[in-house]
């Protein structure tokens, strides 16, 4: 675990390329923003190459897309690659709905991820392991979470993070548990998708240790959501919502090093 990793974010100020949702565009915008990284969104396939180039890291997210989209989110996939830039995705929903599993399977194949974020639900699916999953949400199951990840990791030969109240972190070996966190995140639609842009932010100053700038991304997230909510209960979804912008932009590398719980 690297925490000192924040401060080379607000140092480099890093660019993060996003393929976004139109649900949760504006919280991960923000959330990049806010600790210290660059957003910057595409919807424009002939912007691909000049994008990534300018970008230190790229993050897909399949929140939402249409066919149209499906052929960006390639093209993207494919210049991360050839451009050496790391690669980061976020399977949403690929547990609930049978299409989606099938795309983003079908763009696994032809382009390398070098970290997938997703929900007990979506990476139980990307395994192939039996789980119930529910829409955008994990849902449930009974297989080990630390297995399953590790199960997808090995398949996709990529670092895997399933996340929920505890995140699991693998590169098929080695597995890292984040403790931290607050149930307000599932009670703030987009808190997932925030965490896969701001892994992008670690990953883009790690020196290409992705396992390590994953790890370190769920624990300054879950930290941070976790000293708001230690002072601002755990029923106030709005407040938090607001408050994790603030506190994201507020955090020290001391006050993550203080509560951290991880093995
Ligand atoms: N019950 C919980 N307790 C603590 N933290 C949680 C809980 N559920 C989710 N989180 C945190 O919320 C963030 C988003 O993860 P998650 O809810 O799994 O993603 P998604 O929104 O894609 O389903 C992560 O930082 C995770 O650690
Ligand atoms: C509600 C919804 N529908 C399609 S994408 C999306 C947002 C998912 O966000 P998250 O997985 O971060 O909660
Ligand atoms: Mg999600």
């Amino acid at each position: 675990m690297k925490i000192s990793l924040l401060d080379e974010i607000r140092e480099k100020n890093p660019v993060v390329l996003n393929i976004s949702n139109f649900v949760t565009v504006q919280d991960v915008a923000n959330g990049i923003n806010a600790i210290g990284a660059s957003p910057i969104m595409s919807e424009e396939i002939a912007e691909t190459d000049e994008m990534v180039g300018i970008s230190s890291a790229v993050a897909l997210n399949l929140g939402a897309f249409s066919k149209p989209q499906v052929d960006h989110i390639l093209a993207m996939g494919q210049a991360a690659n050839a451009q050496h830039r790391p690669l980061v995705l976020d399977p949403v929903a690929v547990g609930a709905i049978s299409y989606r599993k099938q795309v983003a399977a079908d763009l696994m194949r032809q382009f390398q991820v070098d970290v997938i974020r997703g929900n007990a639900g979506e990476i139980a699916a990307l395994a192939e392991v039996a789980w119930d999953a529910k829409g955008i949400d994990a849902g449930s199951g009974n297989a080990d979470l630390a297995e399953i990840a590790k199960t997808c990791a090995k398949k996709q030969h990529a670092v895997v993070i399933l996340s929920g109240e505890t995140d699991y972190i693998t590169d098929g070996e080695r597995v890292v548990r984040v403790q931290n966190g607050t149930p307000l995140f599932q009670l703030h639609v987009g808190s997932g998708d925030m965490l896969s842009s701001i892994v992008g932010a670690f990953c883009a100053v790690s020196d290409g240790d992705y396992f390590e700038a994953a790890q370190t991304a769920c624990l300054v997230f879950a930290a941070t959501g976790e000293i708001v909510a230690n002072q601002l209960g755990e029923e106030r979804p709005g407040t938090f919502a607001a408050q994790l912008m603030d506190a994201l932009h507020l955090v020290s590398v001391a006050d993550i090093e203080k509560i951290a719980k991880f093995d």
